[in-house]
Order: C-alpha cells, then sequence, then structure tokens
C-alpha cells in the first residue's frame, strides 16, 4: 500500500516574555486533548507558508505576514495510518489577539513548562529545540 504522507505547516508564536502559544485540540478530533502548535494541512497549491497564515487566521483569528514567519525546524513521524511530515516556524509578530476558534484552550507557557503538557508523538523532539532557542 502506497504511503500516505501529510505535510502539516505549524507555528510556535512567541509573546514578548519569550512564552510559546500551544493549543489543546478538540476532544472529537484525531488525538483530541492533545497539546499542539496552532498549524494545519497543506492544501493543493499551496505553498507551506500560504498554509500556515491560513490556518492562523482561521484558528486563532491573527493575521500574519509572511516575512514575520521563521524556519525553525521540523517533525518527521510515522503515525500508525500516516507520515507526518511538519514545518514548524517561529513568529514574534502578528496582528489581533489569538482566540480559540477551533480549539478547545490556548495556554501560553515557558519553554520548559512544554513537557508539562500532553502533546502529539510528533512533538516530543520539537520540545527540547524550543527549549534551547528560547
Ligand atoms: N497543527 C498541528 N498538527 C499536529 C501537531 N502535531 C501533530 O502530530 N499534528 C497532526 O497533524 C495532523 C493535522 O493537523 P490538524 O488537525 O491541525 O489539521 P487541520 O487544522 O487542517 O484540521 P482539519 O483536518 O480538521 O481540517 C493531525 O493528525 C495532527 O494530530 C502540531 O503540533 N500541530
Ligand atoms: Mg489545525
Amino acid at each position: 500500500m502506497a504511503l500516505k504522507l501529510v505535510l502539516v505547516a505549524a507555528c510556535a508564536l512567541i509573546d514578548s516574555d519569550g512564552r510559546v502559544l500551544i493549543a489543546q485540540r478538540p476532544p472529537e478530533k484525531q488525538m483530541g486533548g492533545l497539546w499542539e502548535f496552532p498549524g494545519g494541512k497543506w492544501e493543493a497549491g499551496e505553498r507551506p507558508e500560504e498554509t500556515l497564515i491560513r490556518e492562523l487566521q482561521e484558528e486563532l483569528g491573527i493575521t500574519v505576514k509572511e516575512p514575520c514567519l521563521a524556519p525553525f525546524t521540523f517533525a518527521s513521524h510515522a503515525y500508525a495510518d500516516f507520515h507526518l511530515l511538519m514545518p514548524l516556524y517561529i513568529c514574534r509578530r502578528w496582528e489581533g489577539i489569538p482566540q480559540a476558534k477551533e480549539h478547545t484552550a490556548l495556554k501560553w507557557v515557558r519553554a520548559k513548562e512544554l513537557s508539562d503538557y500532553p502533546m502529539p508523538p510528533a512533538d516530543l523532539p520539537l520540545i527540547p529545540m524550543l527549549r534551547d532557542l528560547l
């Protein structure tokens, strides 16, 4: 059977205090209840930055300009039914106040506290990288 490769663009929003925004997935979704970086699936014809700007508007109601997205790292993880390839961008500048439009909750957390929040397995290697950055 052909491998299903899923491209998801995600973002670590960093506030002026150096805290990172994480969002809790709704209970009915795949991996419900886990905390993640806002973002979502690539749609045909989009560049990854366009995917992310669209998702940040849809999920958080914020406007991000493309030069404010800095590539940081990526996750590559084999889930049971698909392989996730997820570039993680850093963003420190946006317009608007993030609201949980599609998530159960949002939380600003210090990098060293990220491991207190259950995250999808693909995200676990990203935590020490953020800790080193911040
Ligand atoms: N956004 C996001 N998705 C992640 C992360 N880690 C991770 O494994 N994923 C997985 O990537 C996949 C796509 O994420 P998503 O549910 O946000 O996609 P989406 O916003 O387009 O939503 P939709 O599928 O309901 O339209 C999910 O299987 C999700 O569990 C993460 O940190 N952020
Ligand atoms: Mg999403």
